[in-house]
C-alpha cells in the first residue's frame, strides 16, 4: 500500500497474508469458514507449491494472540484466469481445517447484487503490500481510502485503453495506491467486500494507471459452487 497508513489492529480480522516459507506473497480474505478469496495470479511463479494462510494477524512478525498458520488443502484459481491478461483473476483457497472464528478472525461478507459501485465512493484497501516505490515491505497491516472512479474513465486511452470488462472496476491511483503484495486483498465499500486487487499494469501511484479490481458480485455463483462442491 503507496501512501497509506498503519491499520488499527485486529479492525480487519478477515485480512489473510498468503505466504510461502514464511514470506508475505499476497493478500487474501476469509469468506467462509473454510475457504479464502484471492487472486489467482498470486500463484504465477510458485510452481504449484501450496501458500500457507495467515490469519488474525496485524504483524507479520510479532508474537500475536489468535494469529495462526493455517495449511491449505487445495486452491483452485477461475477456469477463466491467465497470465496474459487480467480477466477472472479469482483464486479460491480451502483451509485444511474451519478456521477458529473469533475477535481477531472474521468472515467478510462479499456483495452479490450484479451493480457498479458508484463513482466518487470512497473505498477501502488494505495489505501488507510494499510501502515504497523502492519496494519496502511492512511488518504491519497498511490501509488507504480510495475513491471508485467510473469505468469510463479507467477505459479511456490515456488510462487502461478499453481493457477494463463490466467485472472489473478502478480506483484513483494518484499518489496513494495499492501495490506489489496487495494483490489478493478486498476492496471494501461501506464494510461489503465489492472486489479483489489484481496487478493489471503493476503501476503503483500513478493516476495514468487506476488501481483495478475483480468486481466479486459477477462470480458469486462461482465461488458458492467451488465452495459447495469441494470435500467435505
Ligand atoms: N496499483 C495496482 C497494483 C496492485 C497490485 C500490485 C501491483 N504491482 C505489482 N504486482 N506485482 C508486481 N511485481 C513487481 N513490481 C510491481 N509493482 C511495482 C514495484 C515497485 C515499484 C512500483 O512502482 C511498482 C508489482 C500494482
Amino acid at each position: 500500500i503507496l501512501g497509506g497508513y498503519e491499520a488499527r489492529p485486529h479492525l480487519r480480522p478477515y485480512m489473510a497474508s498468503l505466504q510461502l516459507d514464511g514470506q508475505h506473497v499476497c493478500g487474501g480474505f476469509l469468506i467462509a469458514e473454510q475457504w479464502v478469496l484471492s487472486a489467482a495470479h498470486c500463484t504465477e511463479g510458485t510452481n504449484g507449491q501450496l501458500f500457507q494462510v495467515l490469519l488474525g494477524a496485524h504483524s507479520l512478525t510479532e508474537p500475536e494472540p489468535h494469529k495462526r498458520l493455517y495449511r491449505v488443502r487445495a486452491q483452485i484459481a477461475h477456469p477463466g484466469s491467465n497470465i496474459h491478461n487480467n480477466r477472472d483473476d479469482l483464486l479460491l483457497l480451502q483451509l485444511e481445517e474451519k478456521a477458529e472464528l473469533n475477535a481477531h478472525v472474521k468472515v467478510l461478507p462479499f456483495q452479490r447484487e450484479d451493480r457498479d459501485v458508484e463513482a466518487d465512493t470512497m473505498c477501502e484497501a488494505a495489505g501488507w503490500g510494499t510501502v515504497t516505490h523502492s519496494g519496502r515491505r511492512p511488518d504491519k497491516l497498511q490501509q488507504v481510502e480510495r475513491p471508485v472512479i467510473s469505468r469510463e474513465l479507467c477505459n479511456h486511452r490515456t488510462r487502461h485503453d478499453q481493457t477494463i470488462t463490466e467485472k472489473m472496476m478502478c480506483t484513483d491511483s494518484r499518489k496513494k495506491d495499492t501495490c506489489k503484495g496487495d494483490s489478493g486483498g478486498p476492496l471494501v465499500c461501506n464494510g461489503v467486500a465489492e472486489g479483489v486487487v489484481t496487478a493489471g499494469s503493476r503501476v503503483c501511484g500513478n493516476y495514468k494507471k487506476p488501481a483495478i479490481y475483480t468486481r466479486i458480485a459477477p462470480y458469486a455463483a462461482w465461488i458458492d459452487g467451488v465452495m459447495a462442491s469441494a470435500a467435505g
